[in-house]
């Protein structure tokens, strides 16, 4: 396995354009961002309020925004620039998205498992019909469904959380070393959350895929993280592992982060209650019990 981090993000900002095109002012939605994901799979999470620059960091790893300033190394080669530049295929089997709303993931004209079959296909890693049936069966028992129990079905005929496990399963047919999940179970029914939360937990352990894993919700990336980074007006103001950040904020927006978030009675309670019923990522490790929930 290579030593090379899996990501490296390098003093990196974006600017736009903010009022009309005459006296106009850019402002920087990414402001001098660095992190680095180690080559040991794991979950990053950076969590801060709506427009605080979360999306145009996700979307410039993940190339659809091209950075103002700054450097994002994958695997020590660079995502931009002419010297080395990570072809647009290769770059797209290492590095997999996962979106907000799942019902806009995938054709509504398509039977998922074409759709599937045709992501195999496009990125070359099946070179026939059945090498693609093998690998979206592959990716589809990772988040326990099969090929045959969607064999036929539209988008309709599935429920948001089936859905999102099914763009999960989308995003695992390359076998990628990185997966980008903007705001992964924000339209998920919160019943279904945590098993989704668990489910990219088990592929960073059973996969070795690891996660850029972007929220509002402090909860989840409490309980899912090895490393968390805070974003206020397009800065990481914090950053470490979760124990250190959410329990012992020394930056005065994270405290705010936890205070104003208008559900924050309700979600520091249910960090609790997960933190009885689901140990923590760090607390698992310390007892070294690697079990999902029982009920998740
Ligand atoms: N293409 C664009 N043109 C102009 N401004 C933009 C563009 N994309 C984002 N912005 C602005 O950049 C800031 C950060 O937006 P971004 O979507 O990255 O934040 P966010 O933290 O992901 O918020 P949310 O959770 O609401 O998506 C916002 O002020 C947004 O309006």
């Amino acid at each position: 396995m290579s030593d090379a981090p899996i990501l490296e993000v390098r003093n990196v900002s974006r600017s736009y354009r903010k009022g009309g095109f005459f006296g106009g002012t850019h402002f920087k939605a990414v402001d001098e961002v660095s992190f680095t994901l180690p080559a040991k799979p794991q979950v990053f999470s950076i969590v801060g309020e709506s427009g605080s620059g979360k999306t145009t960091l996700a979307r410039m790893v993940l190339r659809l925004v091209e950075p103002s300033e700054g450097d994002i190394r994958l695997l020590g080669r660079p995502l931009t620039g002419k010297e080395g530049r990570i072809n647009d295929l290769e770059f797209r089997r290492l590095v997999q998205p996962i979106f907000q709303n799942p019902f806009e993931a995938f054709s509504a004209y398509l039977p998922i498992e074409d759709y599937l079959r045709r992501t195999a296909l496009n990125l070359r890693v099946a070179k026939t019909v059945e090498e693609a049936n093998q690998l979206a069966d592959r990716a589809l028992r990772s988040v326990n469904l099969s090929l045959e129990r969607i064999r036929g079905k539209y988008i309709r005929q599935f429920s948001g959380g089936e859905l999102q496990r099914i763009s999960v399963a989308r995003a695992l047919i390359p076998q990628p070393k990185l997966i980008v999940a903007d705001e992964p179970v924000s339209m998920v029914d919160a019943s279904l959350r945590m098993s989704i939360v668990n489910l990219f937990r088990t592929i960073v352990e059973e996969q070795g895929v690891s996660f850029i894993y972007i929220t509002h919700d402090l909860s989840t990336a409490y309980y899912l993280s090895d490393q968390v980074a805070i974003m206020n007006r397009g800065r990481v103001v914090e950053s470490g592992v979760p124990t250190d950040i959410l329990d012992n904020p020394t930056e005065a927006y994270t405290r705010e982060l936890m205070a104003a978030i208008p559900t924050v009675g309700e979600r520091w309670s249910e960090l609790e209650d997960i933190g009885r019923t689901y140990p923590t990522h760090s607390s698992r490790q310390q007892t070294g019990s690697n079990q999902p929930p029982a009920n998740a």
